[in-house]
């Protein structure tokens, strides 16, 4: 069977409902406490207390104004108390007003917090994180949980206050109208509860499922998207769409499952309100008959029981959206939980301006426990030398630079860096003093300018300028419709391998680091551009420490030091001149194969 478009991100998260959970996304809202309060106040004071005081207000109507038990109508009462409904309503649209504008203010806010968090963490999080995930699904969590929390935050917080309010000043309001009465209608509603609680973890799971299936479509997308051009040029398209199909309809179905499950708390509230709505028709008649009860107090008690239902319904959607936002909230706290596997000490020190002077003593490494990349690395290099490391593919030269900038920790051994462990260094201050150019040249979205200036967003033109001069980017750069002023695309797609390469260069001379490591291009370009990398390299490694990823003779030729690897381990190092006198030596088979390669 294929295991082609494996995305194992996410497993069910397998944790209860969980109030520690509920307490730590509330911690968001904290600082906006007065506001909400204000909210709260408002919604209260003028939309609750109106609502309830407008059912007083008819049945004071009916049993003085327009059918008192004792004497004649009274029209002049009957029009007070429409006045004073009128002023109830515009009071009541005011503060509903206020609140729904204000409540979707603090949402807001809220939201904005959360994803800035959530991205910020994600910004320190080590290469081991993303090595697990694929960018599709770590886009959903900062795209779609963040999103799907809003509602909550918008409404849900601050009406679920109001509801409660509302639900418990009803409660006392029909007790103290009629005793009897109330109890026998309240009688239904732990049967409701009962029903729904068996609900809530089915939906929970539910909703968690549509969120992994939204996930995977993320990645598969992020996949497809990326790797478009692969994807043409096997042909491949129909089975791509297929599959993605595949996944598209396994989304619907869980979502359709999962809302048809959340659908059931309607029915359920319905179900008891109509039960309520019985036992007060038969009882509040016998009640009335018995005299015990006025006509005008039946008719206010009618609608309290329906004002009593609708929070209860509220409540009950509320419920529902918390269970979809405790799932997008579990997954975006194990995110924030994760700590970077690459950590800064305590005591970490912020690393001096270093002279380049780089030992590996007896390093061990290994990006899976059980297979090591790297064995026993002992190098010792001087400040602005330049090591080429070769060896075939997967011997671990990318690891070596990898332990380097430490973007992950040595099993055992140590990095140092002028003496200085990079362990106990603060991540910036070593990182800002290495310069990487990557085989894979990133160019950002933005002007070439922008794209210079990447690692130092505060030099001036001319520096972005000379920089490119210097590695000789200047002349493709000026032949481009804007100059320096040309927006690239993401990837910078627009512009060829070679014009990514030499940008790159300018991007690493500008920031002027003193440790530099360049992977190298190992696609093939033309002579020209060939030489004017070559240059361009000249001025790139002057005077720095260099470690090259090597791929090119040339390069591998003029360095102080080659280091050979084979399977994590240093087989061989030394100048071309000295590696070459090795006979049945691995760099000169190296060396021996490229040129059989190059001449054939
Ligand atoms: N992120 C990773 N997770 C797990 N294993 C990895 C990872 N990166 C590299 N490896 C493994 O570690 C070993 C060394 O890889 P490394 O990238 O250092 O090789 P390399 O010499 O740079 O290869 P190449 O010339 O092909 O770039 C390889 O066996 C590789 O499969």
């Amino acid at each position: 069977m294929s295991r082609k478009f494996q995305y194992q991100d996410d497993d069910l998260i397998e944790k209860s409902f969980n109030w520690k959970q509920m307490a730590r996304l509330f911690t968001y809202i904290k600082p906006y406490r007065t506001e909400v309060n204000r909210v709260v106040f408002v919604m209260t004071a003028f939309g609750m207390l109106t609502k309830l005081a407008i059912p007083f207000l008819i049945s004071m109507a009916i049993d003085r104004a327009i059918q008192p038990r004792e004497g004649d109508p009274n029209q002049g009462l009957l029009y007070g108390i429409m006045a004073g409904m009128l002023v109830l309503y515009a009071l009541r649209w005011w503060a509903q007003r206020y609140t729904i504008l204000k409540t979707n203010e603090i949402g807001q806010k809220v939201i904005y917090d959360l994803r800035t968090a959530l991205f910020k963490h994600i910004q320190g999080l080590s290469f081991r994180f993303f090595d697990k995930r694929p960018a599709g699904s770590v886009l959903v969590r900062v795209t779609n949980d963040v999103n799907s929390l809003q509602d909550l935050f918008t409404n849900g917080v601050v009406n679920s206050v109001i509801d409660i309010a509302q639900l418990l000043g009803i409660i006392v309001i029909l007790l103290c109208l009629q005793f009897k009465l109330g109890l026998a209608v309240m009688i239904t509603v732990p049967l409701m509860f009962v029903v729904s609680a068996s609900l809530r973890k089915r939906i929970r799971f539910a909703w968690q499922t549509v969120r992994i299936k939204q996930s995977r479509i993320n990645s598969h997308l992020n996949e497809s998207i990326q790797g478009i051009r692969v994807t043409q040029a096997f042909a491949q398209e129909k089975e791509n769409i297929g599959f993605f199909d595949g996944m598209n309809r396994s989304n619907i179905r869980s979502w359709n499952f999962a809302s048809a499950l959340n659908q059931l708390f309607g029915p359920v509230i319905e179900i008891t309100s109509a039960a309520g709505t019985l036992i007060l028709l038969l009882y509040g008649t016998h009640l009335i008959q018995s005299g015990a009860m006025t006509v005008g107090v039946l008719v206010a008690f009618i609608t309290y029981v329906s004002y009593f239902w609708e929070p209860i319904t509220r409540l009950g959607q509320m419920y529902s959206q918390l269970l979809i936002s405790m799932s997008s909230a579990e997954r975006i706290f194990e995110y924030m939980d994760e700590k970077p596997a690459v950590g800064e000490k305590p005591g970490a020190v912020d690393l001096p301006d270093v002279r380049g002077h780089v030992r590996f003593e007896n390093v061990e490494f290994g990006y899976e426990a059980d297979r090591p990349a790297l064995r026993g690395i002992d190098l010792d290099i001087e400040p602005g030398m330049t090591v080429a490391l070769v060896g075939h593919t997967g011997s671990g030269k990318s690891t070596i630079v990898n332990l380097l900038c430490r973007f992950y920790d040595t099993v055992k051994g140590r990095v140092l860096i002028d003496g200085i462990d990079v362990r106990d260094a603060k991540l910036d201050s070593l990182r800002s003093q290495i310069g990487i150019v990557l085989q894979d040249t990133f160019i950002f979205s933005g002007t070439i300018r922008d794209n210079i200036r990447y690692g130092r967003p505060d030099a001036t033109d001319a520096e972005v300028e000379a920089a490119a001069r210097s590695v000789r980017a200047h002349d493709f750069i000026s032949q481009l419709p804007d100059g320096y002023d040309t927006e690239v695309q993401e990837r910078g797609s627009a512009l060829s391998m070679g014009q990514r390469q030499l940008l790159s260069f300018a991007r690493a001379l500008l920031a002027d680091p003193r440790i530099l490591i360049l992977d190298e291009a190992t696609a093939s370009i033309d002579t020209e551009t060939e030489l004017r990398i070559q240059e361009a390299l000249g001025t790139l490694l002057a005077d720095r420490t260099s470690f090259i990823v090597a791929h090119r003779l040339s390069t591998i030729r003029h360095a102080d030091l080659i280091v050979v690897l084979d399977h994590g381990v240093i087989v061989e190092q030394g100048n071309h001149d000295q590696l070459m006198k090795l006979p049945g030596g691995h760099y000169r088979g190296l060396i021996e194969a490229q040129y059989r390669f190059l001449s054939a």
